[in-house]
């Protein structure tokens, strides 16, 4: 058994996440019965002493069916108004089914507000500690009803991703309809399924693609992105199938795992390179790419080529390199309006007061690039 393996089967606190296409029939509607089957293997492992928070999808699919409509609607106002009729479903159907084993659950709703801003990003950590304290067992979706375009997380992979951190979680278990990452599609009988990814490496090559039922939202694509996500901030992350569940939940000896850095990421580092909205953009020249990358030392203006968007000193900005691939994120020293004359120039060619780190090494998270 893998070290992140055990890790998972032996956590005191687990986020699970569970996708649309594994709670909802084809023809639209809450499948109860997959939804039950679900709930008895967390029911089981909250029996054995983890704490769990159930990041669950499913609204919108489950609101299709009492609106009469037939497919995933494309438009923001129809998966708005069917994830209104479809959560409150998905509520009742998971008070029902934790009931059977009296367990009382709480709805946390959450807007990428509630995450990328520092002090909402607290107000959560509190809320959720409180109801484990209590017993209760969070239920989380996005708030989809009130999510615009431009604030949505879209995807609830990621969501578990930033959630396994905030709640301080030693494991994070995706379930889906597929029972773990292949290296293609996994419908062809050709494609491999991956067991293991202890590095970056082993995602080299792979084919991972969208969703193929049509019900879930950002496909293996998105659930790799977020596991790569909290393995870099120190969580050990299982893909399975949901059907899997009491296995996944159990020895976790099924699925695809996901090797954990080794060190937990500090929640301001981990805000800081993978929560916080960005409000612009650097592009470094490659030495400059090499220093805050390689050696972890602050961004100057010498290594800057070029600025983009609207942001003030204190915001969050990523560093791409020449290629545009974001390298870093870190927060900015200076307004978007001071840098144009300062970038490309050395420090002593800088007046006194202005010869200061554009994003200091304190302040800057390289991120892992795929290759
Ligand atoms: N390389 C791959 N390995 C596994 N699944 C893949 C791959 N590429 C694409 N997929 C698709 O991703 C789907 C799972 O994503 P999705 O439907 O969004 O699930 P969920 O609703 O659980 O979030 C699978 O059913 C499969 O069709
Ligand atoms: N918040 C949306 C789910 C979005 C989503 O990520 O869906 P999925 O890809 O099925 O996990 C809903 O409840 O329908």
């Amino acid at each position: 058994m893998s070290e992140v393996r055990s890790a998972i089967a032996g956590a005191r606190r687990l986020v699970v996440k569970v996708g649309s296409s594994a709670l909802t029939t084809a023809s639209g509607g809450l499948d109860v019965g997959r939804l039950d089957a679900l709930v008895d293997a967390i029911a089981d492992r909250v029996a054995r002493e983890t704490q769990i928070v159930l990041v669950s999808s499913g609204a919108i699919g489950a609101g299709l069916a009492p609106l009469s409509l037939g497919v995933r609607p494309k438009d923001l106002a129809t998966q708005q108004a069917a994830a209104s009729v479809g959560q409150l479903a998905l509520a009742h159907a998971y008070a029902e089914s934790f009931g059977r084993y009296s367990l009382t659950v709480g709805q946390v709703l959450l807007t990428s507000n509630d995450v990328v801003r520092r002090a909402h990003y607290r107000n959560a950590q509190r809320t959720f500690s409180r109801l484990l304290a209590l017993g209760a067992v969070p239920v989380v979706n996005e708030n989809d009803t009130v999510a615009t375009e431009e604030i949505r997380f879209g995807d609830n992979d990621r969501l578990a991703a930033l959630v396994a951190h905030l709640v301080g979680a030693d494991g994070l278990v995706l379930l889906s309809d597929v029972d773990g990452l292949y290296d293609g599609d996994p419908r062809s009988g050709a494609s491999r399924k991956i067991t293991e990814v202890a590095s970056e490496s082993d995602l080299e090559g792979l084919a991972v693609g969208r969703s193929s039922s049509g019900l879930g939202t950002g496909g293996m694509m998105s659930k790799v992105a977020a596991a790569r996500t909290a393995a870099a901030a120190g969580i050990p992350v299982l893909i399975a199938a949901a059907e899997e569940a009491p296995s996944a939940l159990g020895d976790a000896g099924v699925g695809t795992a996901f090797t954990h850095a080794s060190n937990r990421m500090s929640a301001r580092r981990f805000w800081l390179g993978y929560a916080a909205g960005s409000q612009g953009r650097l592009v470094l020249d490659d030495g400059a790419v090499a220093a805050v990358v390689r050696h972890r030392r602050s961004l100057l203006a010498a290594g800057i080529v070029g600025v983009d968007g609207d942001f003030q000193a204190g915001d969050v900005v990523e560093l791409v390199n020449p290629e545009q691939s974001v390298v870093a994120r870190g927060v900015v020293a200076f307004d978007v309006t001071e840098l144009p004359e300062l970038i490309g120039r050395s420090s002593h060619e800088l007046p006194p007061e202005q010869r200061r780190e554009v994003v200091h090494a304190d302040d800057l998270v390289p991120l892992r690039r795929r290759r």
